[in-house]
């Protein structure tokens, strides 16, 4: 059982429209509401495709009523934690040629009663879990020392911890040796200062994280597909999409399908490609099923060509 914990959940709201027109009144030519948050779509994702996972969720007010009943819809097992403050809504508004555009809320803030409350229902489900999976950003309230805490926790107690977040949270799972960390390019580029314009700026990056900590590190590259640094050494690989759609939730999608088929090696990575190219042309945040996958269009190298640049 993969066990995953979104901090900070949200209903998300995706319109599409012709074209993103400041200030003009546009009708959307489709909507989707789904459960988000990036710990609730690698639940949604993994279900999806028949791989058991628990989902940690703070939830509160109508929104938060709205996400449960959203979940239970999709058949996901929830470990909801009840909080005073209101779920958020994020937005997205995708155009035809695949462009995004994302309005997240800050998100409501969680008290340190409530953070102990949810990290009390972590620790507990975590005996049952394969793995834990934190992702996305923290809500107000939480300090890093208190995120901090919770990961060192989890590590310390034997538990194979992954963490998908930005900032200082990112750091933080690093530093407290989470077995995988999954940065995207622009939050790899934060956390080493540097912005990575090639393959092999993205090795190096990765490298500096094991260096401080992590355990392994598939970093998301959009486009250009993803890379997997570990012990194992260096994979890299691409997933060709004709038609993106929406790309919200496409790194969730990855990280799952890696964890689905065992989170090392280029079946691994080629399983993750695969997810996350699906979810890629699948509208809204919506997490691909097995008819959704195509591995065939998947290629994985070992020691990939450092020099080949990254799409700017
Ligand atoms: N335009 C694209 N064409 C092909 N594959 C894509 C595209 N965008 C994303 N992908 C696939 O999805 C994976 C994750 O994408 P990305 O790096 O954007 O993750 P992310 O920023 O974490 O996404 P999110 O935060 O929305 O979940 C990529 O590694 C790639 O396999
Ligand atoms: O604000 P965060 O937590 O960084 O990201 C939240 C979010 O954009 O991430 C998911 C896509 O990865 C969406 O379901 C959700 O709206």
């Amino acid at each position: 059982m993969i066990l995953t914990v979104t901090l900070n959940p949200s209903v998300d709201r995706a319109l599409e429209v012709d074209a993103l027109v400041r200030g003009e009144v546009l009708r959307a030519a489709d909507s989707h509401i789904d459960p988000g948050g990036k710990g609730v779509n690698v639940s949604r994702a993994l279900l999806a495709n028949g791989v058991r996972s628990t989902a940690v969720v703070p939830t509160g007010g109508a929104e938060g009523e709205q996400l449960v009943d959203l979940l239970n819809a999709e058949g996901v097992d929830l470990l909801s934690v009840p909080i005073a403050g209101r779920t958020r809504s994020n937005i997205t508004l995708a155009e035809p040629d695949g462009t995004v555009t994302k309005i997240n809320e800050a998100g409501p803030v969680l008290s340190d009663t409530e953070f102990a409350q949810v990290s009390k229902a972590v620790l507990d489900a975590a005996a049952q879990a394969d793995w834990v999976v934190i992702c996305g950003s923290l809500p107000p309230g939480p300090s890093i020392d208190a995120f901090t805490d919770l990961c060192s926790r989890l590590v310390g107690a034997g538990y194979r911890l992954a963490v998908d977040s930005s900032g200082p949270a990112l750091l933080a799972g690093v530093a407290a040796g989470a077995a995988l960390v999954k940065p995207n390019r622009e939050e790899l580029a934060e956390a080493v200062g540097a912005e990575p314009t090639t393959l092999g700026d993205v090795v190096e990056a990765c490298r500096r994280l094991r260096a401080a900590g992590a355990g392994a590190v598939l970093a998301s590259l959009g486009a250009d597909g993803a890379v997997l640094v570990d012990g194992d050494g260096v994979l890299a690989g691409i997933s060709p999409v004709s038609v993106p759609r929406s790309t919200v939730g496409a790194g969730d999608a990855l990280l799952a399908g890696f964890l689905a088929a065992g989170a090392r090696g280029a079946a691994a990575l080629t399983e993750g490609l695969a997810w996350g190219a699906a979810a890629v042309s699948l509208p809204g945040s919506r997490m691909p099923t097995p008819a959704d996958l195509d591995r065939t269009h998947v290629r994985v190298t070992p020691d990939p060509d450092p020099s080949r640049p990254l799409h700017s």
